[in-house]
């Protein structure tokens, strides 16, 4: 992990990378599918300390999971991008996720009582575990690959505390540990969504929002007014009334007090579009405060973004108001 802030990168210099790592998580698999190769990248222990090393300056862009097929949501990533310094999401990467059973050499299936890794991984692999490994201690760990990276460490093998790690080949084959059983997660096809966070341009600097694509999607995170009867279906009315597809929408606590709820929003489209526009600006006028996290082109098979009117028909709405305002005929 560095430990001076490194100059913003230049247009000709790669950006550098922080990871949720150590080498070895689904995380760093993610970033390596979009990362120029050479790319700087640095791992760091946590999703709060990823985060932190892009807000600081440390890293350009910091990669962290973010949403799960089976498991849901990533808490520590919606919370850390909903509070704080602002960042920007302007990038998403999906890649499946296949777990094996990992341990020392030499180490028996019917020798394993302690299993270390992450808490999502475990959510996943659940079922197998107990069909398998009936009344082995579940120990979490900071990441698959921590918890791989442990059993490699201790010079005496009691020293890691648990016997087996749940982790991807990768980190098992890196940590030199004895693959004891593959593809051991509960669900088939299980996919991991990851983000690429930047900070937002400073006056002067470039940009950091990705130009449309026509398949992109929009993050953001909406604070309520007091609770009140239907203020949710006022929330998701912006995006109905303007042909807006959600792709994820879950609550979470703000922490002030019990009862008192963020929502964080995917939908599918640009800013720059004029219904995501017009969209952003009901929930401004409609919320406490919204949190725009960005617009960024969307990951793997891209969805039709919008139905109903067009960008043309809001044009077309928006010039025959000014003709409407001006008292030309209309
Ligand atoms: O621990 C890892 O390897 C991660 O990158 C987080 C994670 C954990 C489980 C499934 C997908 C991502």
């Amino acid at each position: 992990m560095p430990t001076d802030a490194s100059p913003p990168a230049s247009p000709d210099q790669p950006p550098r990378y922080a990871f949720f790592g150590p080498t070895g998580t689904f995380t760093e698999a993610a970033l390596r599918t979009v990362a120029p190769a050479g790319a700087p990248a640095d791992p760091y222990p946590s999703v709060d300390a990823t985060i932190a090393a892009v807000r600081s300056g440390l890293a350009d862009i910091g990669v962290v999971p973010i949403e799960n097929s089976v498991e849901g949501g990533v808490s520590a990533t919606l919370d850390g991008l909903a509070a704080g310094d602002p960042l920007l999401v302007v990038g998403e990467v999906v890649i499946p996720v296949t777990f094996v059973l990992a341990a020392r050499p030499g180490t028996a299936l019917a020798d394993v009582r302690t299993v270390s890794t992450h808490s999502h991984a475990h959510a996943q692999v659940r079922r197998w575990l107990d069909r398998n490994l009936q009344g082995a201690r579940y120990l979490p760990s900071l990441s698959t690959a921590a918890a791989a990276a442990g059993l490699a460490e201790p010079v005496d093998a009691e020293a890691a505390g648990y016997d087996a790690a749940v982790c991807a080949p990768l980190a098992a084959a890196r940590f030199g540990l004895e693959v004891l059983a593959e593809d051991i997660g509960d669900t088939r096809g299980a996919e991991t969504r990851f983000v690429l966070l930047a900070r937002p341009a400073a006056p002067g600097e470039r940009p950091v929002i990705p130009a449309p694509t026509g398949a992109d999607k929009t993050s953001l995170v909406a604070f309520l007014r007091a609770d009140h009867p239907g203020a949710l279906i006022e929330v998701l009315e912006q995006f109905v009334t303007r042909g807006i597809n959600l792709s994820r929408i879950e609550s979470r606590p703000t922490g002030d007090a019990l009862g008192r709820y963020s929502f964080s929003i995917d939908c599918e489209g640009h800013v720059a579009e004029s219904r995501v526009g017009e969209a952003l600006m009901g929930l401004h006028r409609i919320c406490e405060r919204v949190r725009f996290l960005g617009s960024y082109p969307q990951a793997g098979s891209p969805a039709v973004t919008g139905s109903g009117p067009g960008e043309e028909a809001f044009a077309a709405a928006e010039s025959w108001l000014q003709r409407v305002r001006a008292g030309r005929s209309v």
